[in-house]
């Protein structure tokens, strides 16, 4: 299960982000850089307020990379009683160094690394953390004005992220700069948690202060867990786990064509021997039929988005060479059709090098009718769900 981790500048912030819901209390001083770090006396105090009723994490600031001066203030924020302390490991200086420093903390506490995909990502990091006791390791941004995780990390790099954190056996998570659209493309790979900051405050300008209908959407964007004992034959851990809402379709509102039309991205692919070793360009044209969850669909709860179609096509293609344009279609149609509001997919694949124009397969795919009848679940306990809003959006 994706948490969602808010980052707080102390007591009154940390009680929104718990209102609306954040699974993680980040305490961080947003005033003073990516990493800011709050006071030690704000650490205390919004310990002793939260008071348990979720995890707390604080950061050290943006530190330089002195190993005695990382231990240092890493050893003072977990003293505060914290659950986790992340610590920026930028690329300058000896980035095994402190590591190892850090290495009699992290018997104690669990401490979190923190990369940053805007400064030299070195993922051969993550098997030096975890031998010296790492919790876990996440990607954030450094430059919080140079653009957002997925613009500095394409999306068919993240689940290699997400792999190799937990071959190494450490939690992994993502932010920087993430916004309401980014959830849906990173919740796929099943990172242990995503970071917001600028997202949940007002204007979306992360100095600014938390804003709880902010909190409030994000936190419904990430599904949550339900409760044990639900009847229903749906697998929500699983649909959860991949980042859906099954509660939130309405199969009395129909379906949408969600389309990507003419996307062009270089792909290994063919089973000739001329055709093996280099890319050749393929064209793909993909149109969902998806469940409406509302009448009147207001923000990135109520879509299905077509990022999550490129971003698939992105991350197959990723993979390596593919012997058949109808190999390729079938995973293509098998990604969209993962998301269960999506009644039936129509994915054409056409190869733009070998004529003077293209040659290549379409297949249709609906989703199967036994799955189609575990669509219709009862609606979530909780009253802020989508479900909520459907009603009020279709009686509008
Ligand atoms: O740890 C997460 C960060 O606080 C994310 O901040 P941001 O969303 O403003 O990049």
């Amino acid at each position: 299960m994706t948490k969602m981790l808010a980052s707080v500048n102390g007591v009154d912030e940390a009680e929104i982000a718990l209102t609306g819901g954040a699974d993680i209390i980040d305490l961080k001083d947003p005033k003073a850089g990516a990493l800011g770090a709050v006071t030690i006396e704000i650490v205390r105090q919004t310990v002793a307020t939260v008071a348990g009723r979720r995890p707390v994490s604080a950061v050290c600031g943006d530190l330089p990379m002195v190993p005695e001066t990382i231990r240092a203030k890493a050893e003072e924020i977990a003293d505060a009683g914290v659950d986790y302390v992340k610590i920026g490991f930028f690329p300058s200086g000896d980035a095994a160094a402190c590591a190892e420093a850090l290495a009699p903390l992290a018997k104690r506490t669990k401490l979190i690394a923190v990369l940053f995909a805007d400064l030299k990502l070195d993922l051969d990091l993550l098997p030096v953390l975890a031998k010296n006791g790492f919790h876990g390791a996440m990607i954030d941004t450094a430059d919080k004005a140079g653009g957002r995780l997925l613009d500095h990390m394409p999306p068919e790099r993240i689940p290699g992220f997400v792999n190799r954190c937990r071959e190494a056996g450490l939690i992994n998570g993502l932010a920087g700069s993430l916004e309401t659209p980014d959830i849906p493309r990173l919740l796929p790979s099943g990172p242990d948690f995503l970071g917001f900051r600028g997202a949940l405050c007002d204007q979306s300008q992360r100095t600014a202060s938390i804003d709880i209908e902010a909190v409030r959407q994000i936190r419904e964007l990430i599904p949550e867990e339900r409760p044990a004992g639900n009847a229903s034959s749906v697998d929500y851990r699983l649909l959860a786990a991949r980042g859906y809402s099954p509660g939130a379709a309405d199969p009395t509102l129909g379906t949408d064509k969600i389309f990507v039309r003419d996307f062009v991205v270089p792909v290994q692919i063919g089973a000739y021997s001329f055709e093996h070793g280099h890319t050749q360009k393929v064209c793909f044209n993909v149109t969902a039929d998806v469940l409406r969850v509302t009448n009147a669909p207001e923000d990135m709860r109520h879509v299905f988005s077509y990022d999550i179609i490129m971003d698939g096509i992105r991350t197959i293609v990723a993979r390596g060479h593919v012997q058949l344009s109808e190999a390729l279609a079938e995973q293509v149609a098998a990604l969209v059709l993962e998301d269960p509001r999506v009644m039936r997919v129509v994915v054409r694949v056409e190869k733009l090098e070998l004529g003077p124009g293209g040659v290549g397969v379409e297949i249709e795919r609906k989703r199967a009718k036994e799955q189609t009848s575990s669509l219709h679940p009862p609606a979530p306990s909780h009253g802020g769900g989508l479900h909520g809003r459907d009603k009020k959006g279709a009686s509008s």
